[in-house]
């Protein structure tokens, strides 16, 4: 049942599991558990249902046509690498999490990735060949809405078919602009055609996959908590409700952290107490602002905001990596392409979910690669990436009305953290991403433009520019810096605030297992434990991960 508040929820009820955030992760964890009728789950959202929510279900609404409840509306701490910008730092607040609001880019990044978090932790069941079969498990491949010829746009063999979450190419395409794109690739340029991006080895030029279907964005709670699963008997959904704390259950000493608490405001808050284990699934800033509120954390951190301290975990907050973009631009000779008319856009994706609202503002060809090995970046800092198929630069190549791209920098050498701004559970913790504040990360940007220019200087496409991308930084390398720190966006793409780390090792916060180091009863799933920046955008990772953690936590029983 889905209960709308906490005081609607039956007070003698036992539940084996309570699972924190019914958001991308939170979502998976209680269909998996739930499919076994044996074990009996509580579900705890601190936004609403999404249920009956259209303007969720039309990719063509991101970003700017999602209503304001559904977000956090985070903002970030003063960014000193930003020239002291605080940006906004949105997460979805609604069952389904950010998989309700976000992008919908699907990619899985780079097997090395997944081998990377086997090396860091241990466990052989995080590299990329263990995890296949459960990406096929999670994933049903959708082909593209209205059913134009997709051959040679994507690999068959690489997507599963009877999963949740569907992913599709996108209903239009290929256009003027991607022809150029692709015949480019196909010429046996530096940029090879790269059939599939979600191979395991992404590099190259891709057609973009995203998480919608039929016309509809196939969000986590859309994929895993459609209605058959809500009505399941041992399933109960809270949502409006957020968990401030988990508390130990007995005497504070048993770090037995099986308790939740729970309300909307601090005058009124309750607690629910598990009989196995509560999973935190709160993502990257919700889960270390509860485990610090909780006492979990860094002492001296906490006695500072006076939280007392019930469990030593230095690396709780800490380790938080993310994404950075830029826009580069020039000006062609092409018409643009034709505006999309929005009331008629909207009739036929309501008539028939088919047309320009099927498809997200996310553009049609993806262009991945590494620095050059002989980079001076890679040669003085190092190589951050987790390994020769991983990409250090991912380029969005945007048409209309001009030409270029959004540069990301996928492999940050900085690191930020969420500490507590105050003891009071509903203020904001600090989100501080440090962006750019390691010399690393803008030397890859700089590269991200070279490697556009050398992209756009193919011969296809010498009629179509009119004027060259800019900002160039072989113009004005200080013009070039002072543009990316004022005017770069975050990815939105925040991991690694609760990273697993080996048995036994004291950095990190979660064992290979996904429990938290040393207490009883309380593990994490979201994209808080993912140690580093994977080379491709988050969500599909953390729906990997999911799908792994509902097996270890039933595996448990
Ligand atoms: C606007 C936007 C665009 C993005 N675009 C893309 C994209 O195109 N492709 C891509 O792959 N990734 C994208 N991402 C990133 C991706 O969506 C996330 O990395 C991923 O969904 C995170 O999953 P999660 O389970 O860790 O957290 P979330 O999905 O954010 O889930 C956390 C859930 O916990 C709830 N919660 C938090 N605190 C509490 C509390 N105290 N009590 C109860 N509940 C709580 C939240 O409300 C939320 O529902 C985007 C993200 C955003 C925000």
């Amino acid at each position: 049942a889905v209960f709308q508040d906490a005081s609607s929820l039956p007070s003698d009820k036992q539940y084996d599991i309570i699972v924190v955030g019914g958001g991308t992760a939170g979502s998976v964890i209680a269909s998996r558990l739930t499919e076994d009728p044996k074990i009996n789950v509580l579900l705890i959202e601190a936004g609403p249902d999404d249920e009956g929510a259209i303007d969720l279900q039309i990719p063509g609404n991101f970003p700017d046509g999602i209503e304001p409840k559904y977000h956090w509306n985070f903002t970030t701490t003063p960014q000193s690498g930003l020239n002291d910008r605080a940006i906004p730092y949105d997460r979805g607040h609604v069952l389904g999490g950010s998989s309700s609001i976000n992008g919908m880019v699907y990619t899985r990044g780079a097997a090395d990735d997944y081998d990377r978090w086997a090396n860091v932790t241990g466990d052989n069941g995080w590299k990329w060949n263990s995890l296949l079969p459960l990406i096929k498990r999670h994933e049903r491949w959708s082909g593209a809405v209205g059913g134009r010829n997709i051959s040679g746009q994507y690999d068959p063999t690489v997507h599963g078919y009877d999963g949740q979450t569907k992913v599709a190419l996108p209903w239009s395409g290929p256009n003027a602009f991607d022809n150029l794109c692709l015949e480019e690739a196909k010429a046996g340029s530096e940029f090879p055609f790269n059939l599939d991006p979600n191979s395991g080895q992404p590099l190259g030029l891709t057609w973009v996959q995203s998480t919608f279907g039929g016309g509809e964005r196939s969000s986590a709670s859309r994929a895993y908590l459609h209605t058959s699963v809500r009505q399941r008997s041992n399933l109960d959904i809270l949502v409006n409700t957020r968990v401030t704390r988990v508390l130990s259950v007995g005497n504070v000493g048993s770090k037995d952290f099986r308790t939740v608490e729970i309300g909307t405001t601090v005058g009124a808050l309750r607690n629910v107490t598990a009989r196995v284990e509560v999973v935190l699934s709160a993502g990257s800033i919700g889960t270390p602002h509860i485990l610090l509120l909780s006492g979990i954390g860094n002492k001296t951190e906490l006695d500072a905001v006076g939280v007392p301290s019930t469990h030593e975990l230095n690396d709780v907050g800490k380790n938080l990596s993310d994404h950075f973009s830029i826009f580069a631009f020039g000006t062609s000779t092409a018409p643009d392409p034709p505006p999309v008319d929005h009331t008629a856009a909207l009739l036929q994706w309501t008539q028939n979910r088919t047309g320009p609202l099927t498809e997200s503002v996310v553009p049609h060809q993806l262009l991945w690669t590494r620095l050059p090995s002989n980079s001076e970046a890679l040669q003085k800092y190092g190589d951050p990436s987790s390994g020769p198929n991983a990409p250090h630069i991912e380029i969005a190549l945007i048409w209309g009305p001009n030409f270029g791209g959004a540069a990301s920098l996928l492999t940050p050498h900085s690191r930020g953290s969420v500490t507590l701004a105050s003891s009071n559970p509903f203020t904001d913790p600090l989100i501080n991403i440090n962006y750019l504040t390691h010399p690393f990360d803008i030397e890859v940007l700089k590269e991200a433009i070279r490697t556009m220019k050398r992209f756009y200087s193919a011969p296809g496409f010498s009629s179509f520019i009119a004027t060259p991308i800019a900002p160039d930084p072989d113009a004005g390398e200080a013009e070039f810096e002072a543009y990316t720190r004022n005017s770069g966006v975050t990815a939105l793409h925040a991991v690694g605030t609760a990273s697993m780390s080996a048995r036994g090792a004291e950095a990190g916060v979660v064992d290979p297992d996904l429990k938290v180091k040393g207490v009883k009863g309380l593990s994490i799933a979201d994209a808080s434990v993912i140690p580093y920046a994977p080379t491709g955008h988050t969500s599909a990772p953390v729906y990997i991960l999911a799908e792994r953690a509902s097996d270890l936590i039933r595996s448990r029983y």
